[in-house]
C-alpha cells in the first residue's frame, strides 16, 4: 500500500492537508568538553536553575567525556523511523532538530522550507505530557518559526503523547522480565525485589498543569504522574503474567535540579533505594519508563548513582533499557504517523487512560512564565495575544487546525 501524503496540488502550502516531511523533534546534548557548560545553560536559561547545580552537572558530563550519547541515539531513531516508513510505502523524509543543541530547530525548519517541505508533523521524543514533555517541544517549533520568519508559510503539527503505545511499553516489560530472571540466577526470588520505576521530576507547578488525572481534558492537572502509573501498572502486570509472580514496585523521581525551597515531585530514586533494606528487600531493579534512549539523566543518574546507592546497601541492582530503537519502538512511532494521514486508522492505547487528542487543547501543559509561541493546539493564536504577532497571520499558517 502506498500512502499519498501529498495530495496532487500543485505547490505544498502550509493550508493544504497532508505532511512533506516528519520532524524528530530532540532535547539535544554536547558533543565535545567544551559544548558542556554552553548546552546547560542553553537548557536553564530563564528557568531559575541555581549555579551550583549547572556545575554539578556540567561535571557528570564531563566524567561521561564530555560527550551526551542522546544526539547519536536520535540520529540512529532517525535513520530507523525513516526506513520503517520507506518500508511501509509511506514517502516522508524525516527530519531531526534540537532544543537545546545542534543541529537547532531553527536552522532545521529553515532548511526544510528551502527545500520545498512547508508542513511538518513533528514527533518529540518525549512521550507525556508536562510542560517540559509537550509544550516546550510546540514552543520549539513555534519559536523556530518566529525566529526564521516562516509564520504565515509553514505549518508544524505534532504527533500525541505516545507513553501508552504498545510498543513503546512492550521492549520496557521484556527488559524487566530479563532483570527479574537475572535477580533470581543471583539467588534472589522475585519478593526479595523492589522494582522502582523512575521519571525526571518536575516541579509540582509542572505537574498540576500538565492535564488531569481522569479522562484527558487539559487544564485540571495530575496527567503527569497518572499517565506513568498507567504506564507501569500496565508493564507490571504483563511482567507478572510472563514471569507467574507478582511483583513489588513503585514510581520514584530522579534528576531533580531546582531550588529545595521549591516542592518537586518525590520520593527521589536514592532515597527510595537507602530505605529498601529496612523493607525486607534483597535487591532492586531500576526502570527508567519516564524516558525513550539511554541518555545522560539514565546513564549517570542511575547507572552511576543509584547503582552506588544500591551498592551502598547491599543490594542487588539491575537497570532496565529504555525502548531506544526496539524495532516496536519505532513501528509504534510510524504506526502515530500512519494514525495522522489516514484518521480512519484506529488509535491503539494498551494502558487504562485514553489516547491523548492530536491537537493539545487549551492551556494544555502551560507553564512557562513568559507566553511563547507555540504550534499545533487550539490555543495557539491566544497564545501569541501581546506579542505583537498578529494572530491572523497565525490562523494563516494553520497553526491550530486539524486536517
Ligand atoms: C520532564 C523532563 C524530561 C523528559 C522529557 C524529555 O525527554 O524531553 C527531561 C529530559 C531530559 N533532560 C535532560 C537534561 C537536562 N535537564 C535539565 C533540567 C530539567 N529537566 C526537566 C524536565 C525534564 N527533562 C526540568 C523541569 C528541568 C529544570 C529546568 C527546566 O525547568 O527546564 C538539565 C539542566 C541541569 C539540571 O538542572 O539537571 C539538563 C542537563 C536530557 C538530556 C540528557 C543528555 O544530555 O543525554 C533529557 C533527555
Ligand atoms: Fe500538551
Amino acid at each position: 500500500m502506498t500512502i499519498q501524503s501529498s495530495p496532487s496540488s500543485p505547490a505544498s502550502s502550509p493550508l493544504t492537508p497532508g505532511w512533506d516531511a516528519v520532524l524528530l523533534a530532540g532535547f539535544g546534548g554536547p558533543e565535545s568538553s567544551e559544548d558542556v557548560m554552553p548546552f546547560l545553560r542553553n537548557v536553564t536559561r530563564g528557568r531559575g536553575i541555581p549555579e551550583e547545580r549547572l556545575v554539578e552537572v556540567s561535571h557528570h558530563y564531563q566524567a561521561l567525556g564530555g560527550s551526551s550519547p542522546i544526539n547519536d541515539q536520535n540520529r540512529a531513531l532517525q535513520a530507523a523511523l525513516q526506513a520503517e516508513l520507506t518500508r511501509r510505502g509511506i514517502d516522508l523524509p524525516v527530519l531531526w532538530g534540537n532544543r537545546n543543541w545542534a543541529p537547532y530547530m531553527a536552522d532545521v525548519v529553515e532548511q526544510a522550507h528551502t527545500d520545498g517541505q512547508t508542513r511538518l508533523l513533528g514527533l518529540a521524543t518525549s512521550a507525556y505530557s508536562c510542560y517540559s514533555s509537550c509544550r516546550q517541544y510546540r514552543e520549539d517549533f513555534g519559536m523556530a518559526l518566529e525566529k526564521t520568519n516562516l509564520i504565515g508559510k509553514m505549518r508544524i503539527d505534532k504527533i500525541r503523547h505516545y507513553y501508552n503505545a504498545r510498543g513503546f511499553l512492550e521492549p520496557v516489560m521484556d527488559s524487566l522480565v530479563e532483570a527479574v530472571h537475572q535477580a533470581i540466577r543471583s539467588g534472589l526470588s522475585a519478593a526479595d525485589v523492589e522494582v522502582v520505576f523512575t521519571t525526571h521530576s518536575i516541579p509540582h507547578s509542572m505537574a498540576d498543569t500538565s492535564g488531569p488525572a481522569g479522562t484527558y481534558a487539559p487544564g485540571t492537572g495530575g496527567a503527569y504522574v497518572a499517565q506513568h502509573l498507567a504506564a507501569c501498572s500496565t508493564v507490571v502486570a504483563a511482567a507478572e503474567h510472563t514471569l507467574g509472580t507478582s511483583l513489588n514496585w513503585q514510581l520514584g523521581y530522579q534528576s531533580r535540579s531546582g531550588p529545595p525551597s521549591m516542592p518537586w515531585l518525590d520520593p527521589d530514586v536514592n532515597d527510595i533505594i537507602s530505605g529498601l533494606p529496612a523493607q525486607g528487600r534483597a535487591g532492586v531493579i531500576v526502570v527508567p519508563i519516564g524516558f525513550v534512549s539511554d541518555h545522560v539523566e539514565v546513564v549517570w543518574d542511575l547507572d552511576n548513582e543509584a547503582k552506588e546507592t544500591a551498592g551502598e546497601h547491599g543490594l542487588f541492582f539491575a537497570r532496565v533499557a529504555t525502548p531506544g530503537t526496539d524495532p516496536r519502538f519505532v513501528s509504534a512511532l510510524a504506526d502515530l504517523v500512519e494514525q495522522r494521514l489516514d484518521p480512519s486508522l484506529p488509535a491503539e492505547v494498551i494502558t487504562d487512560r485514553p489516547a491523548s487528542p492530536n491537537i493539545c487543547g487549551v492551556n494544555c501543559c502551560r507553564n512557562a512564565r513568559a507566553v511563547k509561541p507555540t504550534t499545533s493546539a487550539r490555543d495557539s493564536a491566544a497564545d501569541w495575544e501581546g506579542t505583537g504577532i498578529e494572530t491572523e497571520r497565525l490562523e494563516a499558517s494553520g497553526i491550530g487546525r486539524e486536517w
